[in-house]
């Protein structure tokens, strides 16, 4: 425990919902340097990562094959460090020397970064490394024309990845637009190749050496509403639900509903994502939506736990949960009756448990 440095580097990647924070933080861990870091998931549901788990620790953190620590908050994020921390001490986790933490794609990146100065115990422990923000070239303009949250994310940002550029035909405009909320970020393209975890997560030339100055140098455009038409926090028209299925699902009924439902509700389903168990498939297929944009399904390597039901999450802004929920039952019923089956006896042989959480 000796050669540890007396500060362990905290880096963070932000990014608004679904604009490939995941997809990024994998491929960076891949690089064998970011072995001896630990991992903060900060988000709904599972990790994402568990196909490369190689041990559980305990409930909410894992073992990499990488050799990096990675786990799930579920309550505050001070306690999910300071319980990082005390396995370190005891030599349950491996002797992390970097510390990196996905935020949720929907967290103000401010108080994040606050954690760690206004803790008594993590301030004598971490310090504030850069701050990596995801744009997501297919929807981030509008995420910056909508959302607070998109804005702060890029502010707050030493480097921004700007993600999905394969999908678009130019990205000029919003790297314009990104150079306006933060002149001084470096902004690469995913496809970069000179994209490296010694490019992103390299302290030097971070321009922000601890928090106080990440609080100084905070920008954000006044003339942004923290508050909806009805004066709650902007925040509060955010909804995040589940539905999960004990059933197999037919593939081709989910994926018209799905398409049905962006159609008509893109604009408000802000994130879609969901591991489904597809009648006649043994391994289990990944679904990911983001506003309008379904990306193609993924057939993963395995179930991650014992589970095979399907679940999908929801994340809307301003949608009635319970719509989508009815939408769903009502659309297996009709495929169902379809089917020749009754609809009343469907329902009942098949039960489908819908959760909403918040
Ligand atoms: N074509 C393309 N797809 C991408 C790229 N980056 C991410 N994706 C896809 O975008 C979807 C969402 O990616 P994630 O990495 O889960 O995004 P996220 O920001 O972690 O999502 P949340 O945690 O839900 O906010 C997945 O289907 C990815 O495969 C990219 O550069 N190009």
């Amino acid at each position: 425990m000796t050669d540890l440095p007396p500060f362990t580097s905290v880096n963070l990647l932000t990014g608004f919902l679904g604009s490939g924070k995941t997809t990024l933080l994998k491929r960076l861990l891949a690089d064998p340097s970011l072995a001896d870091a630990a991992v903060l998931i900060n988000e709904f549901g599972e990790t994402g990562l568990d196909h490369h788990l190689v041990e559980r620790i305990d409930e909410n953190m894992v073992l990499l094959q990488s050799g990096c620590v990675c786990c799930t908050v579920r309550g505050e994020l001070a306690d999910a460090i300071r319980d990082l921390l005390s396995k370190r001490d005891r030599g349950i986790v491996p002797p992390f020397r970097r510390l990196v933490i996905e935020s949720t794609g929907l967290a103000d990146p401010f108080p994040v970064l606050s954690t760690l100065k206004a803790d008594p115990v993590l301030r004598h422990h971490f310090k504030a490394g850069s701050v990596i923000t995801t744009v997501d070239a297919v929807n981030g303009m509008r995420s910056l024309d909508t959302y607070l949250e998109s804005n702060r994310q890029a502010a707050v940002a030493d480097r921004i990845v700007v993600t999905k550029t394969d999908l678009v035909p130019d990205t000029e405009r919003l790297i314009e637009r990104l150079r306006r909320i933060n002149p001084d970020c470096a902004i690469i393209d995913v496809r970069d190749p000179a994209l490296s975890v010694d490019a992103l997560l390299a302290d030097d030339g971070c321009s922000r050496g601890n928090q106080s100055q990440s609080a100084s140098g905070f920008y954000c455009e006044e003339s942004l509403d923290v508050t909806d038409a009805e004066g709650n926090p902007h925040s509060a028209r955010f909804r995040s639900f589940s539905i999960s299925v004990d059933r197999p699902v037919d593939w081709t009924a989910f994926g018209i509903w799905l398409t049905m439902l962006i159609n008509r509700h893109g604009e408000q389903v802000l994130r879609v994502k969901g591991i489904l168990n597809i009648a006649g498939e043994e391994r289990p297929v990944a679904i990911h939506g983001v506003q309008h944009l379904v990306h193609p399904p993924v057939h993963m390597e395995a179930w991650p736990s014992e589970d095979r039901r399907s679940h999908v999450v929801f994340i809307v802004d301003g949608l009635d949960p319970g719509l989508i929920k009815r939408s769903f039952e009502a659309f297996t019923l009709v495929k169902r009756a379809a089917d020749g089956g009754p609809r009343r006896e469907a329902r009942d042989e098949e039960p489908m448990m819908v959760g909403i959480g918040g």
